[in-house]
């Protein structure tokens, strides 16, 4: 890639057989590419010397000894290697990129929180550094947990990179297309589409829009994988060749530049004096993907009642215990709602699992008033909490006729840990004071006698 990753002069592998555009199909796929012919060795990992001089370097994103079929490490064949960053590292702030257990005594009371979005501002702020995290979960010394983040940018990250050593990180575009410059390759991603980049993968975001808004899910313990479908069989859901991995792409070019690095919920940075994106051929399955939303193939109730949302699960990050994710990523997308005698919207509910939901665009069911695209809600652990009161009247009324719901598509970061506000969440974000209200006007029905009222 050169700077600006201007296409005339990107190097990038020519696609092979079954790859898109710059990207190949699959999901933890063993790849293999390369941007020059013959730069990728064949039949062994480390030859003596690698073609066109290049330095053989493997990035480990499982133990050694990790299980086959859980394995994963990646053979990156690179213009330097890693090491060649040119100083030490060195402490840098970045106070509103907070890391679990961040549990601060800021909040005024435990309750159900609905945020406004947060707005966009003129401060130069990078991927990185307009970073604002709202909620911590678990511990990322343990390597327990996640983090909820929105990010602001209105900068490009110009001859700085960054990585993550504490986590995977989930990225879903609310506002603003990003490009994503990775060690592996570039990735394109723009609102309805969402990005995993592997912990310990460095990449630059660019804004082609000039800016950008949107939500990060921060993983801290065990990768994001594709959930198994059960009795719903071998398709549907998310599919595995929706998700899209970069061809190899590099540039070999000099600079001043800068690695920022997060590590154990600090920062660091050293200087570089060239670009880190200098990758000419890999191969392995820990890699860096995108995933188009519009691609899920949602299941759904076809007679009567509301399933649990987990049938909307694109992406689950375990954490040991079967069935009981550390993080899963559930998104609510366009649909046909045909369920007979049933109020179709959530039911009413408190949850073990703490349920933080952001709007990407649209109107979700459950709440018609007040939970905008670009604005989030957390219902923690065991908080209650279901349709708002016009929600729950229109849907306890509507003449039950098969509907498309359109004009919608939510998520949420669901996990098994509760979820700790920031001082950011509780007193910058625009919190809404009177979320709480939305159900103020559900009143008693029941007067002891038979009949639905
Ligand atoms: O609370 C929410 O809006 C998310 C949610 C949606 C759903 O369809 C069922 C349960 C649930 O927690
Ligand atoms: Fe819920």
């Amino acid at each position: 890639m050169n700077r600006q990753v201007d296409p005339e002069t990107l190097i990038r592998a020519k696609a092979h057989s079954g790859t898109v555009e710059g990207y190949m199909p699959g999901f933890g796929n063993d790849f293999e590419t390369e941007a020059l012919p013959g730069a990728l060795p064949q039949g062994r990992n480390s030859p003596q010397k690698c073609e066109y001089g290049l330095y053989a370097e493997q990035l480990s994103g499982t133990p050694f000894t990790a299980p086959r079929g859980q394995n994963e490490r990646t053979w990156c064949y690179r213009i330097r290697p890693s090491v060649k960053h040119v100083g030490r590292f060195s402490r840098i702030g970045m106070p509103y990129w907070k890391s679990g257990p961040c549990i601060e005594d800021h909040i005024q009371s435990l309750g159900q929180y609905r945020w406004n979005p947060v707005p966009m501002t003129d401060e130069p702020l990078t991927f990185v550094s307009g970073m604002r995290t709202m909620t911590t979960a678990g511990d990322v010394n343990t390597q327990v947990g996640m983090a909820a983040h929105i990010y602001l940018a209105t900068a490009d990250m110009e001859d700085e990179w960054f990585y993550s050593a504490d986590s995977e990180l989930l990225i879903v575009p609310q506002e603003g297309r990003l490009r994503i410059e990775t060690e592996l390759g570039l990735i394109e991603l723009e609102p309805l589409e969402i990005a995993v980049m592997p912990r310990g993968m460095l990449f630059a975001v660019k804004l082609p829009d000039g800016h950008a808004r949107g939500f990060v899910c921060e993983n801290y313990g065990m990768k994001f994988d594709m959930p198994g479908r059960g009795p719903i069989g071998a398709n549907c859901l998310a599919n595995p060749r929706d998700f899209k991995t970069p061809v190899a792409a590099f540039e070999d070019r000099d600079c001043e530049g800068r690695v920022i690095i997060k590590w154990c919920g600090q920062f660091h940075e050293t200087p570089i004096d060239h670009s880190p994106l200098d990758v000419v051929a890999w191969h392995g399955n820990y890699a860096p993907c995108k995933y188009d939303l519009r691609t899920f193939s949602p299941v759904g109730a076809i007679l009567f009642d509301h399933p649990d949302p987990s049938i909307f699960t694109v992406l689950t990050a375990p954490s040991g215990v079967e069935g009981t994710a550390n993080i899963d990523f559930v998104i609510f997308p366009e649909r046909w709602l045909p369920a007979e005698n049933t109020f179709r919207p959530p039911w009413y509910h408190k949850n073990i699992m703490s349920e933080l939901m952001g709007n990407i665009y649209g109107i979700y069911d459950a709440k018609p008033e007040g939970f905008v695209p670009g604005g989030m809600s957390l219902h923690n652990m065991m908080l209650p909490h279901g349709p708002d009161v016009d929600a729950f009247e229109k849907a306890s009324n509507e003449e039950q006729k098969p509907v498309k719901l359109t004009n919608t598509m939510s998520f949420m970061f669901e996990t098994r840990f509760p979820q700790h506000l920031t001082r950011f969440a509780a007193h910058e974000a625009p919190l809404q004071e009177e979320y709480i209200d939305c159900w103020a006007g559900l009143e008693k029905k029941f007067d002891g006698t038979p009949g639905v009222k």
